[in-house]
């Protein structure tokens, strides 16, 4: 997204974005982490942005960390992979935009690709439908095309290696070299029975993986089955594969690519040319008679229609003037009031709602607080527990921010095993009686977050907040219009005025709320 000034910048971050923890990046290259996408075998995929912006500043950047690599060799035969799939065509397979291979750990940074892993799709939908299964046998097969164009073989195509895009498939990652190991344990089914000997990635092992990926989505199923990696390795070696279920016409088809000799394979242009044949004669409609385009973009438009991804949620990044995050600051920045208020009267903010716990849009502001300002005169900073009504709130962009002194409300108690709205957690709290107080929040006050910066749980360790964000993202978070409840520490600002310093946001445990 944008530029908003020289401090901050609004990024569509990923849904299922998390925080970051003490031993994970702040900076790769030229590049903010800002939180984490996820994990697998070989590495941690994290969500970057590039300060300098441009029309998506945001990446997956994914940071690897497999024992291998540990070897000069090996490290400069990445080298080599990574500047060969820094050339290959990016409409399917996902190429590094940047990329350091001598880091300590190396990196290497993607396009972020809003789209669900084949495997979670399969999973939650079942097996696909012939049109759409024939786009991606097609839309796969050119991905892996455009790899082999550059001599690369992918090496560990599997179905979390696939996104389900809502242009397409989009086809993530390969084999590290010297990964063989570590492949036939984690991802035996997918491999090759030349592979599961020690070969080294070729196309023809590409095309086998392409079948084993293409029974999965045709038939729900692994061809070979679920196992231990030896057992497993047998069954690739020895055994034919379970179709059962897959569309009669592509039947042939995947059983040519799953063959045991290599040689028998068909090749990859075969794979592609064939899946379009069969679309091509079993498709009734004309409905892509007017699209412009090769086949593949012919079939995609007719096939994919419908197929949504999972939208991404506006934040704002705070950034220093010289486009470096405020020191010692925030793992993970959250915010975006202008752009909230912007889009709360449209579906963004349903969508906030469904994945941040539910709170109702926030009302007009109610009316004005009749407290007068307190603590002018106070000296000494003083703790309190307080509760943040976003409805309170005359002025949510400047402030001063009210809010009201609580206490626990006697003998109530959370349910164990339900994730709390934050609304439902407030009503486990009480007014103590003193009545809305007003304060300004201190742009670089320490605020350590717990519920709000998180769109899910697993992060509080112990029901008070753990991670460091400013008063600013604070001050953002506000604006969503979600109650807080926080311990606060109030000391006279500059001008005599009450300033909140310090804020530790209280949210019970996860391990508690499920
Ligand atoms: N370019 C990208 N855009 C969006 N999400 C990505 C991107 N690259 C990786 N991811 C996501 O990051 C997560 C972790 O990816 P990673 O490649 O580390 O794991 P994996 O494929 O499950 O494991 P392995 O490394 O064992 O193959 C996955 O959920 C993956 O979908």
């Amino acid at each position: 997204m944008s530029r908003r000034s020289q401090h901050e910048m609004s990024v569509l971050v990923p849904p299922n974005m998390g925080g970051l923890s003490s031993g994970d990046p702040r900076r790769l290259g030229p590049y903010l982490v800002i939180g984490r996408i996820g994990a697998g075998g070989t590495g941690t995929v994290y969500a970057a942005v590039d300060p300098m912006g441009g029309e998506d500043p945001l990446v997956a950047a994914k940071v690897l960390h497999s024992p291998v690599l540990a070897d000069p060799g090996r490290r400069a035969q990445l080298r080599e992979r990574l500047q060969a799939l820094a050339g290959v065509d990016g409409r399917i397979y996902v190429p590094p935009v940047r990329h350091d291979a001598d880091a300590d750990p190396p990196w290497l940074a993607m396009p972020y690709i809003s789209g669900i892993p084949l495997a979670a799709y399969i999973r939650r939908r079942g097996p696909m439908g012939r049109g759409r299964l024939l786009a991606l046998a097609a839309g796969l097969a050119e991905g892996l095309l455009a790899l082999h164009r550059h001599d690369v073989a992918h090496g560990d195509l599997k179905p979390s290696c696939v996104l389900i895009g809502a242009s397409g498939p989009r086809i993530l990652d390969c084999a590290l070299p010297g990964d063989e190991e570590h492949l036939r344990r984690t991802a035996g089914a997918w491999l090759s029975p030349e592979r599961h000997r020690g070969g080294d990635p070729t196309p023809a092992s590409d095309v086998f993986s392409w079948g084993a990926v293409m029974a999965f989505a045709a038939t729900g199923r692994l061809p070979f089955g679920l196992g231990e990696p030896e057992e497993l390795a047998r069954r690739v070696q020895e055994e034919e594969p379970v179709l059962d279920g897959a569309p009669p016409a592509l039947v042939p088809l995947l059983e040519r690519t799953l063959d045991k000799d290599p040689e028998r394979r068909p090749s990859v242009r075969e794979l592609m040319g064939a899946a379009i044949a069969v679309w091509e004669e079993e498709d009734e409609s004309d409905a892509a008679d007017g699209v412009k385009g090769t086949a593949i973009t012919k079939v995609l438009s007719r096939e994919w229609q419908g197929v949504v991804e999972p939208a991404r949620l506006p934040r704002v990044i705070h950034l220093e003037e010289d486009g470096v995050r405020r020191r010692g600051r925030t793992p993970l920045l959250i915010g975006a009031l202008a752009l909230a208020l912007a889009l709360v009267g449209g579906g963004a903010w349903a969508v906030l709602s469904a994945l941040g716990g539910g709170s109702a849009p926030p009302e007009d502001a109610g009316p004005a607080s009749s407290a007068p300002p307190s603590g002018a005169a106070e000296e000494e900073p003083r703790v309190e527990t307080v509760r943040f009504d976003p409805a309170a709130q005359q002025n949510p962009v400047d402030g001063p921010w009210t809010f009201t002194p609580v206490q626990r409300a006697e003998d109530m108690e959370p349910p164990e095993g339900v994730l709390l709205a934050p609304d439902t957690w407030s009503s486990y709290w009480t007014d103590a009686g003193e009545g809305p107080e007003e304060a300004v929040i201190a742009e670089d006050a320490e605020v350590q977050c717990a519920n709000f910066c998180q769109p899910g749980p697993g992060h509080i360790e112990d029901g008070r907040g753990t991670y460091e964000m400013t008063g600013q993202d604070f001050i953002d978070y506000l604006g969503w219009g979600r109650v807080v409840i926080a311990e606060v520490e109030i000391a006279p600002g500059e001008g005599g005025e009450p300033e909140i310093t310090r804020i530790t946001e209280l949210f019970p445990d996860p391990a508690a709320t499920g």
